[in-house]
């Protein structure tokens, strides 16, 4: 039997939702993750400090008894955010991140930004309070290919704002590309990013290939493989400006299987074991703690949890249910497509 022990993980991307759904996905996240960045796309978003404050009350009261989980909140960023409420919620430790959607971006993007100069005020804010800024990297133009969104953006709005502001922090979420990778890499500072544990694992095939499969439908949407090896190599580098964020994003599966099915998937309760699976395949088992533990408390300047998990490697392929049933609806859990060994003891 093998088996692995990191510093117990956090979650730097995480989507919860409110109420019956938010009961339903809590525990499994906080069976493995010490804390996490949670998105303040709800309908309607977490803007305010004093959304941010009540929507993290409700997190707390949705734990699991016994559970310490940590959810570190993040604000929605609009045109119309007040500069200063922002900077109030990072220093009470309310908030402890925005996050930019691209109006139209993703689910539940809506009441994004349009305009970039509109929200200048307030990254100016961040700049000089040393407050990170998340974001959806993809463009919205209908004309651009949806599968050369995120590369878009890097060139056309991402790389300008690094010009115009480059004292702000920006993580750039969900990187899905080998572009994503390699500016990742070129920046010299105040530059990082997210990779989810799908995005390591499938391709766009496992959405499209042999019948449509509306349970490998995220955004920003599956690449080519030779983007997801890019990635790989990235996650497992021990590089420090890559970390993980899951963005296990639950959906009502009446949702996602429908013909206009939505955005998202669900990949809180095997991530770990999923991980460690695609850590084995790369002969970089000694870089998950530095990918899933170290890398982000790192650049949100937190200390590592002082706790650890252990990873049990089982002779034969571990099971995971195929949906967790919600008071809100099933999700269907996300499949891997492959064995996966591995189990959180
Ligand atoms: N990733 C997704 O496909 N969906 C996310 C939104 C997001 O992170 O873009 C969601 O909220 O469902
Ligand atoms: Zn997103
Ligand atoms: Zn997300």
């Amino acid at each position: 039997m093998t088996t692995i022990e990191i510093p117990r993980p956090d979650d730097w991307h995480l989507h919860l939702r409110d109420g019956d759904m938010l009961a339903g996905v809590l525990p499994a996240t906080a069976q493995h993750f010490a804390r996490a960045v949670i998105m303040p796309n709800l309908v309607p978003p977490v803007v305010t400090r004093a959304d941010a404050e009540a929507y993290r009350r409700r997190i707390l009261a949705a734990r699991p008894a016994g559970s310490d989980f940590e959810p570190l909140m993040t604000l929605y960023l609009t045109e119309a955010t007040d500069a200063h409420d922002v900077a109030e919620a990072f220093r009470a430790g309310v908030a402890m991140a925005v996050k930019l959607y691209p109006a139209g971006a993703t689910t539940n993007s809506a009441s994004g930004v349009r305009q970039l100069d509109k929200v200048m005020d307030v990254m100016e804010t961040m700049a000089e309070i040393g407050m990170v800024l998340c974001i959806h990297g993809e463009v919205t133009d209908p004309e651009i290919d949806i599968f050369d969104r995120e590369r878009v953006f890097i060139d056309t709005v991402l790389a300008p704002l690094r010009q115009r502001l480059p004292e702000l922090k920006i993580t750039l979420e969900h990187i899905t590309t080998e572009e994503g990778v390699a500016y990742v890499r070129a920046a010299d500072s105040n530059l990082a990013a997210t990779i989810t544990t799908h995005h390591l694992m499938i391709n766009r095939n496992a959405i499209l290939a042999g019948g449509i499969r509306p349970h490998y439908y995220c955004l920003p949407v599956a690449k080519r493989e030779k983007h997801r090896l890019a990635l790989r190599a990235a996650a497992t580098s021990g590089d420090q400006r890559f970390f993980l964020g899951t963005d296990s994003a639950p959906h009502d599966d009446r949702l996602k299987e429908s013909p206009c099915g939505c955005a998202g998937i669900f990949s809180a309760p095997n991530t770990m074991s999923c991980l460690a699976q695609v850590f084995e395949e790369e002969k970089a088992l000694d870089k998950l703690a530095a990918f899933a533990s170290l890398n982000g408390p790192a650049w949100y300047g937190l200390p590592p949890n002082a706790d650890t998990i252990t990873l049990v490697r089982s002779e034969t392929p571990v099971t995971f249910p195929d949906k967790i049933e919600t008071a809100a609806g099933a999700v269907t859990v996300f499949d891997p497509m492959v064995p996966v060994y591995w189990q959180v003891r």
